[in-house]
């Protein structure tokens, strides 16, 4: 049996599924899953909450250094707790997908969210094996290419923007028609543009295997980039 950790990475433009496929991979290979987009959401939470302007640039990258955020790593139940408090569903709202990109493009943020992650995975992957159903799924939009370019699977999970936009506004407002999908349109496609700004997750960097979801329903998707970790990481 090997005793190889694998840490898989996945990133990708709003909507592609990162989220619930990663979950899904990481349920079935028995790892932790991470997701970084929460942390970001989070961290748009703390932010707002101290009265923190998010367009004053070092009072907010004060505020994520000093920020008590503790990630729950279960696939089955992922957490976000800020000082003691679960924030799971607070950090979902219209109000912070609309203000999180502010904090996200803040590059004194970034550097301290990834030295946060890239601990959270070192962390994971030394507790042991992947024969032990040990190691970790890392989601994001940089994890592939910054805080993690050594993982044993890197995946760029995309659809194109009409699968992406529909989804998004099922997930949301429960209907696709022309309507539902304007309103998400914000949500999804300004916000890539703007994360677009600082971090590269719309085209493959080089050794990172792209799968096109755009096309395959969920359960498929899962199967494709398990698929990927089977070619990559000896799973
Ligand atoms: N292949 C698929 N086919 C159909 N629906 C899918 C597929 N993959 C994901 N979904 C659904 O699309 C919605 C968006 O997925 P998810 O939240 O995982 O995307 P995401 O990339 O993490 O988005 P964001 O970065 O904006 O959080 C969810 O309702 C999810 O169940
Ligand atoms: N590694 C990451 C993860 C997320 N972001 C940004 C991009 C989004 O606007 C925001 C929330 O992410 P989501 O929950 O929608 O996946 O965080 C990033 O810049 N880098």
């Amino acid at each position: 049996m090997s005793s190889h950790v694998v840490v898989i990475a996945v990133d990708g433009p709003s909507g592609s599924g990162k989220s619930s496929v990663s979950k899904a991979v990481a349920a079935r290979l028995r790892l932790a899953y991470l997701d970084t987009g929460a942390m970001y959401r989070a961290a748009t939470l703390w932010c707002v909450g101290r009265g923190t302007d998010l367009a004053d640039g070092p009072a907010v990258a004060h505020a994520v250094r000093v920020m008590p955020l503790d990630m729950g790593l279960d696939p089955a139940a992922p957490t976000v707790h800020l000082d003691g408090r679960d924030v799971a569903e607070a950090i979902r709202t219209t109000e912070v997908s609309t203000a999180v990109s502010a904090v996200a493009t803040n590059l004194d943020v970034r550097a301290e969210l990834r030295r946060r992650q890239r601990a959270i995975i070192e962390a994971e992957a030394a507790a042991g094996g992947f024969s032990d159903g040990r190691g970790i799924v890392a989601e994001g939009r940089d994890i592939t290419t910054v805080v993690a370019p050594d993982a044993d699977t890197r995946v760029l999970l995309t659809a194109s923007e009409a699968a992406r936009l529909r989804r998004r506004s099922l997930e949301v407002h429960g209907a696709a028609d022309d309507s539902a999908v304007e309103a998400t349109r914000d949500q999804v496609l300004r916000r890539d543009r703007d994360d677009a700004t600082v971090s590269q997750f719309q085209v493959a960097a080089d050794g990172v295997v792209t799968v096109d979801s755009s096309d395959l329903d969920f359960e498929q998707t899962v199967d494709a980039v398990l698929a990927v970790v089977g070619q990559t990481a000896g799973a």
